[in-house]
């Protein structure tokens, strides 16, 4: 593995997720892999998980991790190609870019879209200016359209928690007051697709998700049917996709509650998090047996750490 952007990035997500399970077991079986290696994660915007798990991960694997909240810490930053520099940006993202190839083995960036201009964020033009010129492995932290390292926690987590070979896992829109990315609900969408499980997504019209991702999904916009002999729910708002970053609706009646879980098959409940209680998911649910949002917090730990192990062992 070169790059770790997507679910294309891997050539068997089960294997993947196994080898993730046993490092889970043996945490510091391979201490001594990134012996000497150093893993810069950039954040652009704010973290709590991914920057703490990376870190850990890196730890596990014997790496050094050098955390920048670049946002906060760094020059701002110019990703336009051919702008006279004379406002207030101050270093381009091919020098900015190219000298943290100098200092770092692997770099893992975090890119949020700005939810303004679709085609812009679609094309990963950040993301993908810091794997042309910082020219090293690079790990999406989420970016623009995809938040491939919390995919893989999420199927590690379903992987531990099935009580049977091909679950039922929807995916729900929630409502929130903010606008948030699509990168979170198409990544699952797009891993879910590869997974072992019936996959249904359910959502108000005018949420559907870039078709690339859902592929395969069944969509409906009609939650109760969704939800009946779910075995997993993953709860997410995010903002509209074709009327682009924009919030549609706050219909509370999209809130999960305990009661909604009644059709469901004992339903867990899973959340990327940060989640916001009682407007995205109801606290009765996150206080109660069927919540997995810290389980599925603590895999983030071992889906980074095994992408680390599989970069390490395939470029050094
Ligand atoms: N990394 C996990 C989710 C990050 C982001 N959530 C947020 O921005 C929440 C902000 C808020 O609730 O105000 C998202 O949905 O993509
Ligand atoms: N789930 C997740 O990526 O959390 P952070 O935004 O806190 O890293």
């Amino acid at each position: 593995m070169r790059n770790f952007t997507s679910v294309a990035d891997v050539t068997d997500i089960n294997a993947l997720v196994n080898e993730a399970l046993k490092l889970k077991k043996n945490p510091f079986a391979f201490s001594h892999l990134g012996k000497q290696k150093t893993l810069g994660l950039i954040f652009l915007n704010p973290s709590l998980r991914t920057r703490l798990s990376s870190q850990k991960a890196a730890t596990n694997l014997g790496m050094e991790a050098i955390v920048m909240n670049i946002d906060k810490e760094g020059w701002a930053l110019e990703t336009r190609d051919g702008v006279i520099m004379n406002g207030t940006t101050v270093e381009h993202i091919r020098e900015a870019a190219g000298v943290m190839g100098q200092y770092f083995d692997i770099l893992g960036i975090r890119s949020f879209p700005g939810l303004q201009n679709r085609e812009e964020d679609y094309s990963e033009d950040i993301l993908q200016k810091f794997i042309k010129y910082a020219e090293i492995p690079v790990v999406s932290l989420e970016s623009g359209t995809r938040h491939p390292l919390q995919s893989l926690a999420d199927l590690i987590t379903i992987t531990e928690h099935k009580t049977k070979p091909r679950p039922k896992v929807v995916l729900t829109w929630a409502p929130h007051v903010k606008a948030l990315p699509q990168a979170v609900p198409n990544s699952f969408a797009e891993w879910m697709s590869q997974a072992d499980v019936d996959f249904v997504v359910t959502h108000p019209e005018g949420y559907e998700l870039a078709e690339e991702f859902t592929t395969g999904a069944t969509i409906t916009h009609n939650q109760e049917e969704a939800l009946e002999n779910a075995d997993f729910i993953y709860v997410k708002n995010w903002s509209a996709y074709h009327d682009y970053g924009k919030i549609l609706t706050t219909d509370a009646s999209w809130l999960l509650t305990n009661e909604r879980l009644k059709t469901t098959n004992q339903a867990k409940v899973m959340h990327c998090l940060p989640v916001r209680r009682d407007l995205e998911l109801s606290a009765e649910i996150l206080d109660g047996p069927n919540s997995l949002v810290i389980a599925e917090a603590a895999n983030r730990v071992f889906a980074a750490q095994v992408v680390l192990k599989k970069i390490l062992e395939a470029n050094f």
